[in-house]
């Protein structure tokens, strides 16, 4: 996998890749719902839906019941209780995938730069990392509103880019979604997936990669048997 050869950064995506957060989602988007006199629904529904950001979850999860009027109508009361939600439970019901603090620890130890780039709001992000103790793993981090657009747009990728001062060919995107893998092959980036995350329900495999990573420590190491090689 020569592409891997001039790595000297990697740009991880959160949701699906770091943390399995479907059970704070299913939390938070059955107490808006029940806000809105609807009945709770399921991770694996949830599962579906997550990974395009807050307003695509919202619009997906209400269009379940209701048509697009009734959405636009009930949107902003919609959002406004998510987020509330949310934000009360942040982190409480959500787990760090396997291996994922030691493949950032080995991808520093090899002298990697860091990023993490989601669609998440950078709101819910910046204290889910903390949380989790994996801020200290990052020089950048981007949620899903903190630049105009958002994955599968190569933007935010192509930001971290310019702010490592690096060619994409240089620095290596790790996501578990076709959103990911969009965007970096739109900006140039080489990428590896993760087969564990949430999909739109689709298998990984049909995702065009370069790579299938069990876990970030196989991603580590995999990035590292290129430098040696190179
Ligand atoms: O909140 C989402 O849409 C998921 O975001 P991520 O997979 O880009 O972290
Ligand atoms: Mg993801």
């Amino acid at each position: 996998m020569s592409v891997l050869a001039g790595v000297r950064a990697a740009i991880i995506d959160l949701d699906g890749t770091m943390l399995d957060t479907i059970p704070d989602f299913h939390v938070a988007i059955n107490g808006m719902r029940e806000e809105l006199g609807l009945g709770p629904i399921t991770q694996e529904q949830i599962a579906l839906m997550v990974g395009k950001g807050s307003e695509n979850l919202i619009r997906s999860v209400l269009a379940l019941n209701w048509d697009a009027d009734r959405i636009e109508a009930a949107f902003a009361q919609a959002m406004d209780a998510y987020q509330r939600h949310y934000l009360a439970i942040n982190g409480n019901y959500s787990t760090l995938f396997p291996q994922v603090t030691e493949g950032l620890a080995a991808m520093k130890a090899h002298g990697l730069r860091l990023a993490c780039v989601t669609n998440k709001p950078i709101s819910f992000t910046t204290p889910l990392l903390k949380l989790k103790g994996l801020d200290q793993f990052f020089e950048v981090v981007y949620g899903g509103d903190s630049l105009p657009r958002k994955k599968p747009d190569p933007l935010p990728l192509r930001t971290v880019c310019a702010d490592f001062d690096l060619p994409p060919s240089q620095v290596v995107a790790i996501g578990d979604s076709s959103n990911d893998a969009q965007a970096a092959r739109a900006a140039g980036c080489p990428v590896l997936t993760v087969p564990y995350g949430y999909n739109h329900g689709e298998s990984i495999h049909d995702t065009d990669s370069d790579g299938i990573v069990a876990t970030l420590l196989e991603a580590a190491s995999l990035i590292r048997s290129h430098h040696t090689n190179s």
